[in-house]
């Protein structure tokens, strides 16, 4: 067992390992609430106020702790949440401005963009969920298409009992019913490996019966929910990876708590949704689920969700829970790159390095990240690179679509792919397209710290026209003697960059050395992340010393 889980277990009470949640196996569910009146505009990322208001907003959405008397220890150990939370909230430190909206609200596709999925209902992208093997029909319990409403949409049908919708689990039969002890780290992982198979249906099934047991919870999400839907799973799934590390689980916890701030969450959401992670793994890991898998999960989730809220409230002393950063230049380098400057409303502290996620006025509830182009600027401006990507509806809204004026909306920074200025070892750069932004902010960085060390770039594209920041690169090389850039174009020749090495990046990098003594920063697609990675570790520099963004990240760009 792990010290977190094993310590929200108790916190949990002794109630046979539940949380402050609702367990899905609980009869009671049925019992639940329906959801306050006053709580689609407390869940609204639009409406919602930028610093969350737990208790401000009166109400109770999702789950209300007022259910069954046998969940006290429940209730208790929320009530414990709100307060804690309540009084870190020193009211709304900002003010609750929605973001602008395009005429008509309804995001319509720039022109020549690829054609975007229609808002509106997700019938068609939550399917009715299959039974899962072994498991007992649900019958007419489980959400179906055309149950998970969009903004805007007539409420859902009433609440659907959760316990009749698994089709009933936690007693006898139950997957991890006999056997040896097992951590919890065992029995959730295995019930994770066990979902994993049918990722994408108890992906569909979670959203459908989310938004069937708390419609008001619909609107926080964007109308189409495809790329949401891996992002819920791969969180998870780094999340349970993490699970036995109790520091870099907590960092990834911290940081993931923070950046929901922007959505609006409260800490009235986590029951609801722990509700509904619980039905899908009860009834898409049924060989795994059983009362011991079901008691570990209460714990993990709970001692999750605490994390999440706790660094939520504490980030809420020091920073709002979104910026608002208008356009101030807006600059196409090609037909799909442009390179964008904003002004946030408020400072906003990061480092060089570092990526942000932003929203348009376009698609609302739509995030995509990017990193910052720049090292912090005294100005205080903020600068992107962005490639308009075949069905990437936020990338050619900004490329295509965006003017000076627009205004866009920008969650924390994040990202640990920082200059470590405690050595002066060299740094050894790949920035492959668009993945350049970062690794120019690098150099920033390193030019202000005023202690040289060699900083060697390899900047990659498909062709010599798509070297869009090749003119800055060189202009920094010029004023900086510890800086070299030397371009890569992987295909079709180079006329307009006669010195560009050819070939895929890692490949260029291996014909000059020696790099053991270098640190290595890589950043661009994540294929060129795998290989590079591959390839510097062959060179003799230790994984220790490479840094890049995340890989799961990087794949949930789709800039
Ligand atoms: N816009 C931003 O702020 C940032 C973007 N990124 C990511 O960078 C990527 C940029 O995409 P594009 O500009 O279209 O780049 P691209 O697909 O044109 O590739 C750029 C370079 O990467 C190399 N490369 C690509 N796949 C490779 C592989 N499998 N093995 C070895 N080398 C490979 C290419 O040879 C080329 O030199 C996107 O995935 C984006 O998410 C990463 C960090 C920041």
């Amino acid at each position: 067992m792990t010290t977190m889980s094993g310590s929200d277990g108790a916190s949990a009470g002794g109630n046979g390992g539940r949380g402050w949640f609702t367990p899905v196996s609980d009869a009671a569910a049925a019992e639940r609430p329906t959801p306050a009146g006053n709580e689609t505009t407390a869940a609204s990322g639009e409406a919602a106020p930028r610093t969350a208001a737990p208790a401000a907003d009166g109400g109770a959405p999702g789950a209300d702790p007022s259910g069954p008397a046998q969940d006290r220890a429940r209730t208790e150990v929320r009530t414990e949440v709100r307060t804690e939370v309540h009084a870190a909230h020193g009211g709304p430190r900002s003010r609750a401005q929605p973001l602008p909206q395009a005429p008509g609200a309804a995001p319509a596709p720039a022109p020549g963009t690829a054609p975007a999925p229609a808002p509106g209902p997700i019938a068609g992208t939550a399917p009715a969920p299959a039974s899962a093997p072994g498991a007992a029909p649900a019958s007419g319990a489980a959400p179906v298409s055309g149950a998970a409403p969009a903004p805007g949409a007539a409420p859902a049908p009433g609440p659907v009992p959760v316990a009749a919708a698994v089709g009933g689990f936690g007693g006898s039969g139950g997957g991890d019913g006999g056997g040896g002890e097992l951590a919890d780290a065992d029995l959730i992982r295995a019930s994770m490996a066990e979902l994993e198979r049918s990722s994408d249906a108890a992906t569909a099934y979670f959203y459908a019966l989310l938004f069937v047991q708390y419609p008001h919870l619909r609107e926080m999400f964007p109308a189409a929910m495809d790329g949401q839907r891996d992002r819920l799973f791969r969180a998870l799934l780094t999340a349970v990876r993490l699970y036995d590390d109790g520091k870099l689980f907590a960092e990834y916890l911290a940081n993931l708590g923070r950046g929901h701030r922007k959505y609006g969450t409260l800490p009235t959401h986590y029951p609801a949704v722990g509700e509904c992670l619980m039905a899908a793994l009860a009834r898409y890991a049924p060989n795994s689920w059983g009362p011991r898998t079901e008691a570990a999960w209460v714990r993990a989730y709970t001692a999750i969700s605490q994390t999440m809220i706790d660094a939520a409230a504490e980030d809420e002393q020091r920073a709002p829970a979104w910026w608002d950063a208008e356009i101030v230049a807006h600059e196409r380098r090609t037909a799909q790159i442009a390179v964008v400057t904003v002004r946030p409303d408020q400072p906003y502290p990061f480092r060089a390095g570092q990526y942000t996620s932003l929203e348009t006025p376009w698609w609302p509830r739509v995030w995509r990240h990017y990193s910052f182009a720049s090292a912090p600027r005294s100005d205080g401006l903020l600068t992107f690179h962005v490639k308009a990507v075949p069905a990437g509806w936020v990338s050619t809204a900004l490329v295509q679509r965006a003017r000076p004026g627009d205004v866009l909306r920008l969650g924390p920074p994040a990202g640990s792919m920082t200059v470590d200025h405690g050595t002066d070892s060299g740094l050894l750069c790949l920035g492959g397209g668009t993945g350049i932004a970062p690794i120019k902010a690098l150099v920033e960085d390193v030019a202000s710290h005023g202690r040289p060390r060699p900083v060697e770039v390899f900047y990659g594209a498909r062709t010599d026209h798509d070297l869009y920041d090749l003119e800055t690169m060189r202009h920094l090389q010029d004023r900086f003697d510890w800086l070299s850039v030397r371009p890569v174009v992987a295909s079709g020749g180079a006329p307009g960059t006669p010195d560009a090495l050819a070939g895929e990046l890692p490949d260029a990098v291996r014909r000059y050395g020696p790099w053991s003594a270098y640190d290595g920063y890589l950043s661009g697609p994540p294929g060129m992340i795998r290989t590079g990675v591959e390839t510097l570790v062959g060179l003799g520099i230790p994984t220790h010393r490479i840094r890049h963004d995340s890989l799961d990240e990087l794949v949930a760009r789709r800039a």
